[in-house]
Protein backbone atom coordinates (compact mmCIF):
# COMPACT_ATOMS: atom_id res chain seq x y z
CA UNK A 1 0.00 0.00 0.00
CA UNK A 2 1.28 3.39 -0.80
CA UNK A 3 -0.29 6.61 0.53
CA UNK A 4 -0.11 9.91 -1.68
CA UNK A 5 3.09 11.39 -2.89
CA UNK A 6 4.51 14.57 -0.16
CA UNK A 7 6.54 16.68 -2.14
CA UNK A 8 9.42 18.22 -0.45
CA UNK A 9 12.21 20.77 -1.94
CA UNK A 10 16.02 19.80 -2.21
CA UNK A 11 16.54 21.14 0.83
CA UNK A 12 14.40 20.52 3.51
CA UNK A 13 15.11 19.52 6.64
CA UNK A 14 14.47 15.82 7.51
CA UNK A 15 13.98 14.35 11.46
CA UNK A 16 14.20 10.64 12.33
CA UNK A 17 10.47 10.49 13.20
CA UNK A 18 9.44 12.01 10.23
CA UNK A 19 7.31 9.12 7.59
CA UNK A 20 9.48 11.59 4.96
CA UNK A 21 13.19 10.41 6.42
CA UNK A 22 15.13 7.56 6.26
CA UNK A 23 18.47 6.26 7.30
CA UNK A 24 19.28 3.97 5.19
CA UNK A 25 18.96 3.76 1.06
CA UNK A 26 18.37 1.18 -1.17
CA UNK A 27 18.86 1.75 -4.96
CA UNK A 28 17.47 -1.35 -7.02
CA UNK A 29 18.93 -2.41 -10.28
CA UNK A 30 17.56 -3.99 -13.40
CA UNK A 31 14.82 -6.14 -12.23
CA UNK A 32 14.91 -4.63 -8.91
CA UNK A 33 11.99 -1.95 -9.40
CA UNK A 34 10.26 -1.90 -6.00
CA UNK A 35 11.38 -3.40 -2.22
CA UNK A 36 8.74 -1.79 0.51
CA UNK A 37 5.36 -2.00 2.00
CA UNK A 38 3.71 0.52 3.67
CA UNK A 39 4.86 3.23 1.51
CA UNK A 40 5.37 7.16 1.51
CA UNK A 41 6.07 7.88 -1.88
CA UNK A 42 8.47 10.99 -1.61
CA UNK A 43 8.34 13.63 -5.28
CA UNK A 44 11.96 15.31 -3.91
CA UNK A 45 13.56 17.93 -6.18
CA UNK A 46 17.38 18.77 -6.18
CA UNK A 47 19.44 20.81 -7.76
CA UNK A 48 20.17 18.21 -10.09
CA UNK A 49 17.05 17.88 -10.62
CA UNK A 50 14.39 14.98 -9.69
CA UNK A 51 15.49 11.24 -9.06
CA UNK A 52 15.04 8.28 -11.41
CA UNK A 53 11.42 7.89 -9.54
CA UNK A 54 9.71 9.46 -6.18
CA UNK A 55 11.43 7.88 -3.14
CA UNK A 56 10.03 4.79 -1.85
CA UNK A 57 9.81 5.43 2.10
CA UNK A 58 9.05 2.88 4.18
CA UNK A 59 9.65 0.80 7.79
CA UNK A 60 11.53 -2.80 7.34
CA UNK A 61 13.03 -4.63 10.11
CA UNK A 62 12.78 -1.93 12.49
CA UNK A 63 14.50 0.25 9.85
CA UNK A 64 13.35 3.95 8.24
CA UNK A 65 14.96 2.63 4.59
CA UNK A 66 14.06 5.06 1.17
CA UNK A 67 14.16 2.74 -2.04
CA UNK A 68 14.87 4.16 -5.42
CA UNK A 69 14.79 1.93 -8.53
CA UNK A 70 18.22 3.84 -10.39
CA UNK A 71 16.61 2.97 -13.89
CA UNK A 72 12.83 4.37 -13.07
CA UNK A 73 10.31 1.88 -12.37
CA UNK A 74 9.47 1.43 -15.70
CA UNK A 75 13.60 1.34 -17.05
CA UNK A 76 13.01 4.31 -18.54
CA UNK A 77 16.45 5.46 -17.58
CA UNK A 78 19.87 3.57 -19.35
CA UNK A 79 22.63 3.42 -17.31
CA UNK A 80 24.52 6.16 -19.01
CA UNK A 81 21.44 8.79 -18.22
CA UNK A 82 20.63 7.81 -14.84
CA UNK A 83 20.08 10.87 -12.66
CA UNK A 84 23.17 9.49 -10.52
CA UNK A 85 23.92 13.09 -8.55
CA UNK A 86 19.88 13.26 -8.47
CA UNK A 87 19.28 9.73 -6.65
CA UNK A 88 22.32 10.13 -4.35
CA UNK A 89 21.54 14.03 -3.22
CA UNK A 90 17.57 12.83 -2.38
CA UNK A 91 18.58 10.06 -0.45
CA UNK A 92 20.85 12.02 1.65
CA UNK A 93 18.22 14.80 1.77
CA UNK A 94 16.00 12.36 3.54
CA UNK A 95 18.14 11.56 6.20
CA UNK A 96 20.18 8.20 4.27
CA UNK A 97 23.16 7.34 5.41
CA UNK A 98 23.99 4.10 4.43
CA UNK A 99 23.52 3.41 0.94
CA UNK A 100 22.70 -0.87 -0.22
CA UNK A 101 23.50 -1.56 -3.96
CA UNK A 102 21.94 -4.41 -5.79
CA UNK A 103 22.95 -4.65 -9.26
CA UNK A 104 23.34 -7.53 -11.88
CA UNK A 105 26.59 -7.96 -13.45
CA UNK A 106 28.60 -10.14 -15.78
CA UNK A 107 31.23 -12.29 -14.37
CA UNK A 108 34.84 -12.18 -16.10
CA UNK A 109 35.86 -15.89 -14.44
CA UNK A 110 33.61 -19.05 -15.17
CA UNK A 111 34.61 -20.01 -11.53
CA UNK A 112 31.37 -17.37 -10.70
CA UNK A 113 28.17 -18.49 -13.11
CA UNK A 114 24.76 -17.11 -13.04
CA UNK A 115 23.71 -16.60 -9.62
CA UNK A 116 26.46 -16.03 -7.92
CA UNK A 117 26.50 -13.28 -5.02
CA UNK A 118 30.05 -10.60 -5.09
CA UNK A 119 30.06 -7.97 -2.97
CA UNK A 120 33.39 -6.71 -4.63
CA UNK A 121 36.05 -4.55 -2.96
CA UNK A 122 37.48 -2.81 -5.71
CA UNK A 123 36.19 -0.74 -8.79
CA UNK A 124 37.78 0.06 -12.07
CA UNK A 125 35.87 3.17 -13.54
CA UNK A 126 35.66 2.39 -17.54
CA UNK A 127 32.64 5.00 -18.17
CA UNK A 128 33.24 8.24 -20.44
CA UNK A 129 30.27 10.14 -20.52
CA UNK A 130 29.18 10.62 -17.45
CA UNK A 131 29.01 13.99 -14.69
CA UNK A 132 30.84 12.47 -11.77
CA UNK A 133 31.29 14.59 -9.11
CA UNK A 134 28.96 17.33 -7.01
CA UNK A 135 32.48 19.41 -6.83
CA UNK A 136 32.94 20.95 -10.05
CA UNK A 137 32.72 24.81 -9.09
CA UNK A 138 34.05 27.11 -6.65
CA UNK A 139 36.88 25.39 -5.16
CA UNK A 140 38.62 21.76 -5.67
CA UNK A 141 37.64 19.26 -3.39
CA UNK A 142 39.31 15.61 -3.80
CA UNK A 143 37.97 12.73 -2.14
CA UNK A 144 39.63 9.74 -1.04
CA UNK A 145 38.45 6.47 -3.42
CA UNK A 146 41.60 3.80 -2.52
CA UNK A 147 38.28 2.07 -1.49
CA UNK A 148 35.49 2.49 -2.82
CA UNK A 149 33.41 0.71 -0.65
CA UNK A 150 31.97 1.16 2.82
CA UNK A 151 33.92 -2.00 4.75
CA UNK A 152 31.27 -2.76 7.45
CA UNK A 153 28.82 -2.50 4.83
CA UNK A 154 30.79 -4.90 2.80
CA UNK A 155 31.25 -7.49 5.91
CA UNK A 156 27.01 -7.16 6.93
CA UNK A 157 26.52 -7.63 3.64
CA UNK A 158 29.03 -10.95 3.74
CA UNK A 159 27.74 -11.59 6.73
CA UNK A 160 23.94 -12.04 5.63
CA UNK A 161 25.04 -14.00 2.64
CA UNK A 162 26.28 -16.88 4.48
CA UNK A 163 23.92 -16.83 6.74
CA UNK A 164 20.94 -16.93 4.46
CA UNK A 165 22.84 -19.99 2.92
CA UNK A 166 24.06 -18.30 -0.38
CA UNK A 167 27.73 -18.37 -0.06
CA UNK A 168 28.99 -14.90 -1.37
CA UNK A 169 32.64 -14.52 -3.03
CA UNK A 170 34.23 -11.49 -0.78
CA UNK A 171 36.37 -9.52 -2.63
CA UNK A 172 36.89 -8.54 -6.54
CA UNK A 173 37.20 -5.90 -9.11
CA UNK A 174 33.73 -4.49 -10.57
CA UNK A 175 34.65 -2.66 -13.70
CA UNK A 176 32.12 -0.18 -15.28
CA UNK A 177 31.76 0.29 -18.63
CA UNK A 178 29.90 2.71 -20.32
CA UNK A 179 27.38 1.33 -21.81
CA UNK A 180 24.43 0.98 -23.00
CA UNK A 181 25.88 -1.95 -25.65
CA UNK A 182 27.78 -4.66 -24.07
CA UNK A 183 31.34 -5.73 -24.07
CA UNK A 184 33.18 -7.05 -27.34
CA UNK A 185 34.65 -10.39 -26.98
CA UNK A 186 38.18 -8.78 -27.13
CA UNK A 187 37.23 -5.99 -24.50
CA UNK A 188 35.85 -8.76 -22.36
CA UNK A 189 39.18 -11.14 -22.48
CA UNK A 190 40.84 -7.78 -21.99
CA UNK A 191 39.07 -7.21 -18.74
CA UNK A 192 39.24 -10.58 -17.34
CA UNK A 193 42.97 -10.74 -18.72
CA UNK A 194 43.54 -7.66 -16.01
CA UNK A 195 42.66 -9.73 -13.09
CA UNK A 196 39.12 -7.89 -12.98
CA UNK A 197 35.80 -9.78 -11.97
CA UNK A 198 33.25 -8.28 -13.03
CA UNK A 199 31.84 -6.10 -15.57
CA UNK A 200 28.38 -3.89 -15.01
CA UNK A 201 27.85 -0.56 -16.28
CA UNK A 202 25.56 1.75 -13.08
CA UNK A 203 28.64 1.04 -10.24
CA UNK A 204 30.41 4.68 -11.38
CA UNK A 205 29.98 7.22 -10.60
CA UNK A 206 27.12 5.90 -8.07
CA UNK A 207 29.57 4.80 -5.51
CA UNK A 208 31.71 8.11 -6.02
CA UNK A 209 29.06 10.40 -5.59
CA UNK A 210 28.17 8.69 -2.30
CA UNK A 211 31.60 8.78 -1.01
CA UNK A 212 31.22 12.76 -1.69
CA UNK A 213 28.23 13.12 0.45
CA UNK A 214 29.96 10.95 3.16
CA UNK A 215 27.84 8.13 2.74
CA UNK A 216 28.36 4.55 3.40
CA UNK A 217 27.92 2.94 -0.05
CA UNK A 218 27.98 -1.38 -0.32
CA UNK A 219 27.83 -2.75 -3.79
CA UNK A 220 25.60 -6.16 -3.78
CA UNK A 221 26.16 -7.52 -7.21
CA UNK A 222 24.19 -10.93 -8.70
CA UNK A 223 25.83 -12.33 -12.03
CA UNK A 224 23.69 -12.83 -14.34
CA UNK A 225 25.64 -14.15 -17.03
CA UNK A 226 29.41 -14.88 -18.50
CA UNK A 227 30.35 -12.00 -19.97
CA UNK A 228 31.04 -12.24 -23.61
CA UNK A 229 34.79 -13.34 -23.79
CA UNK A 230 34.57 -15.69 -21.16
CA UNK A 231 32.22 -17.89 -22.83
CA UNK A 232 31.46 -19.13 -26.29
CA UNK A 233 27.87 -18.41 -27.47
CA UNK A 234 25.82 -15.89 -28.67
CA UNK A 235 27.36 -12.90 -26.36
CA UNK A 236 25.61 -11.51 -23.29
CA UNK A 237 21.83 -10.22 -24.00
CA UNK A 238 19.57 -7.92 -22.23
CA UNK A 239 16.40 -10.81 -21.82
CA UNK A 240 19.42 -13.37 -20.27
CA UNK A 241 20.28 -10.74 -17.89
CA UNK A 242 16.52 -9.84 -16.80
CA UNK A 243 15.87 -13.71 -16.85
CA UNK A 244 18.66 -14.64 -14.57
CA UNK A 245 17.80 -11.93 -12.24
CA UNK A 246 14.02 -12.34 -11.74
CA UNK A 247 15.30 -16.13 -11.24
CA UNK A 248 17.17 -14.35 -8.48
CA UNK A 249 14.84 -11.81 -7.38
CA UNK A 250 12.79 -14.16 -4.95
CA UNK A 251 16.32 -14.88 -2.52
CA UNK A 252 17.67 -11.49 -3.10
CA UNK A 253 14.94 -9.10 -1.36
CA UNK A 254 15.24 -11.10 1.29
CA UNK A 255 19.19 -10.96 1.49
CA UNK A 256 19.09 -7.01 0.88
CA UNK A 257 16.13 -7.09 4.14
CA UNK A 258 18.38 -8.87 6.21
CA UNK A 259 21.25 -6.81 5.37
CA UNK A 260 19.41 -3.70 6.21
CA UNK A 261 18.30 -4.67 9.30
CA UNK A 262 22.02 -5.89 10.42
CA UNK A 263 23.83 -2.45 9.37
CA UNK A 264 24.82 -0.73 11.93
CA UNK A 265 22.91 2.19 13.89
CA UNK A 266 26.13 4.12 14.51
CA UNK A 267 28.58 4.32 11.85
CA UNK A 268 32.11 3.38 12.89
CA UNK A 269 33.69 3.32 9.39
CA UNK A 270 35.85 5.86 7.46
CA UNK A 271 33.00 7.29 5.81
CA UNK A 272 31.70 9.72 7.79
CA UNK A 273 34.31 11.73 8.00
CA UNK A 274 35.34 11.46 4.33
CA UNK A 275 34.84 15.55 4.00
CA UNK A 276 36.64 16.41 7.24
CA UNK A 277 38.69 19.78 6.89
CA UNK A 278 37.77 20.05 3.41
CA UNK A 279 36.11 23.46 2.46
CA UNK A 280 33.18 22.36 0.59
CA UNK A 281 32.25 24.65 -2.12
CA UNK A 282 28.46 23.39 -1.72
CA UNK A 283 26.18 23.14 1.14
CA UNK A 284 25.37 19.09 1.78
CA UNK A 285 21.28 18.60 2.58
C1 LIG B 1 19.47 -5.16 -18.17
S1 LIG B 1 20.92 -5.43 -19.04
C2 LIG B 1 22.23 -4.33 -18.52
C3 LIG B 1 21.93 -3.47 -17.33
O1 LIG B 1 21.86 -4.36 -16.19
C4 LIG B 1 22.70 -3.86 -15.18
O2 LIG B 1 21.90 -2.93 -14.45
P1 LIG B 1 22.05 -2.59 -12.90
O3 LIG B 1 23.51 -2.36 -12.64
O4 LIG B 1 21.25 -1.35 -12.66
O5 LIG B 1 21.50 -3.79 -12.15
C5 LIG B 1 23.82 -3.21 -15.97
O6 LIG B 1 24.62 -2.34 -15.19
C6 LIG B 1 23.07 -2.50 -17.06
O7 LIG B 1 22.58 -1.25 -16.64
N1 LIG C 1 27.85 -8.78 -19.11
C1 LIG C 1 27.47 -7.59 -18.62
N2 LIG C 1 28.13 -6.46 -18.98
C2 LIG C 1 27.74 -5.27 -18.47
N3 LIG C 1 26.73 -5.10 -17.63
C3 LIG C 1 26.05 -6.19 -17.25
N4 LIG C 1 25.02 -6.35 -16.43
C4 LIG C 1 24.70 -7.65 -16.38
N5 LIG C 1 25.54 -8.36 -17.17
C5 LIG C 1 26.39 -7.48 -17.73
Amino acid sequence: MSTPSSALPASAPTSASTSASAEIGVIGGSGFYSFLDDITEIEIDTPYGPPSDPIAVGELGGRRVAFVPRHGRDHRFPPHRIPYRANLWALRALGVRQVLAPSAVGSLTPDYGPGTIVVPDQLVDRTSARPQTFYDEAAAVHVSFSDPYCPVGRHTALVSAKAAGWPPVDGGTLVVIEGPRFSTRAESRWFADQGWTLVGMTGHPEAVLARELALCYTPLCLVTDLDAGIEEGEGVTMSEVLRVFTENIGRLRPLVADIVSHLPTDRACPCPTVLDGMKLPIDLP
